[in-house]
């Protein structure tokens, strides 16, 4: 590696899912800058724009709540926007995004219950208040539903209400600062790691609040496909992932089954599907799909690459392959 610093973006700021994330991806690297960006767009925005940026980590699905939607509809507006500018190739109907997917990292989510000050009785403390507001990322709310509806079944008497912020680690910042902006009986709290509540001097009321033991957030490292400077990624013997989109042909029955039998047929193992609605431009109808499908390859499979892609070609109307990276040990782990 030559002198320069790696320069990569993560949802900040500091004390993030996400900052944590990063880090478990690139701390063995010497001379690496982590930049802090405000928002999940801002994560995909700027490693497309600004060309000194090398990597962008962006969280993906959760174990307990599912898809990250902000992140996958970022990576679907993106293929919608290539589909339109048809820079589709006329043989093979393949869309190819600026950004790849080179590799995956999972963090393990332990959420607190933070105050901005101290509560000598920690929880039992709530009941000297008249109103409660509780700061976090939207992500959050779907992981400790059981642990907010049992607060609220507790204190009867309180009004709760909840603030979105951008982050976990600013749902942390935005609570000391609307401590010291409001009266007495409202008391303002945020969810957030331990290392939040460490970074920003604030006091953890309850540990591990989330509903699921081993709730885990998977995160995908992107960079520019263009950029083929370097690659940090180690290689390992575990199976490569490849994550692909598509829209299908038509609405007549089976045109997913389609799209699916070709990796059937090519002895390819599926692992995950999802699908987000799109529409194509401002008049098309409602209740259209694209799909995400990620599926596993090794150094046999798929025997014929180029007859896979041919053929996912006809099945599909438009596709793109976001990445082939190696799974991470981690996922197997709860
Ligand atoms: O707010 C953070 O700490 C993030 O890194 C974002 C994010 C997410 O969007 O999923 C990451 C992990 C948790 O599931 C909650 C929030």
């Amino acid at each position: 590696m030559n002198g320069k610093s790696l320069k990569v973006l993560f949802l900040g700021p500091q004390g993030t899912y996400s900052h944590q994330a990063v880090l478990q991806q690139f701390q063995s690297i010497p001379n690496v800058e982590y930049l802090p960006a405000t928002s999940i767009p801002q994560c995909f925005d700027e490693l497309e724009e600004d060309v000194t940026v090398d990597y962008s980590v962006v969280p993906l699905e959760n174990s307990t709540n599912g898809q990250v939607v902000f992140s996958y509809d970022l990576l679907r507006d993106r293929m919608i926007q290539k589909a339109q500018s048809s820079t589709t190739s006329a043989k093979t109907n393949m869309i190819t995004s600026d950004i790849e997917v080179i590799a995956e990292q999972y963090v393990s989510i332990t959420h607190c219950l933070i105050s901005p000050i101290e509560l000598p009785n920690g929880v039992e403390s709530l009941e000297r208040f008249e109103e409660v507001v509780i700061h976090s990322h939207p992500q959050v709310w779907g992981q400790v539903d059981g642990y907010l509806k049992s607060l609220e079944e507790k204190f009867p008497s309180l009004t709760f209400s909840r603030s979105d912020c951008s982050s976990t680690s600013e749902s942390v910042y935005q609570c000391m600062r609307s401590h010291a902006a409001s009266d007495d009986n409202i008391l303002h709290l945020a969810i957030a790691s331990e290392t939040a509540a460490q970074l920003h001097k604030a006091h953890i009321i309850e540990h591990s609040i989330n509903d699921k033991l081993g709730n885990t957030t998977r995160f995908l490292v992107l960079k520019r496909r263009e950029n083929t400077s370097r690659n940090e990624i180690e290689s390992t013997e575990l199976p490569q992932v490849n994550l692909l989109t598509f829209t299908t042909r038509q609405d007549d029955p089976g045109s997913l089954v389609d799209v699916l039998n070709v990796l059937k047929i090519h002895s390819l193992n599926m692992c995950s599907i999802n699908s987000r609605p799109f529409h194509m431009d401002e008049n098309d109808r409602n209740w259209r799909y694209l799909f995400f499908i990620e599926y596993y390859t090794d150094g046999n499979a798929p025997r014929n690459k180029e007859t896979f892609y041919e053929d996912i070609s006809e099945k599909s109307k438009q596709w793109c392959l976001w990445g082939t990276f190696p799974r991470n040990g981690k996922y197997y782990h709860k």
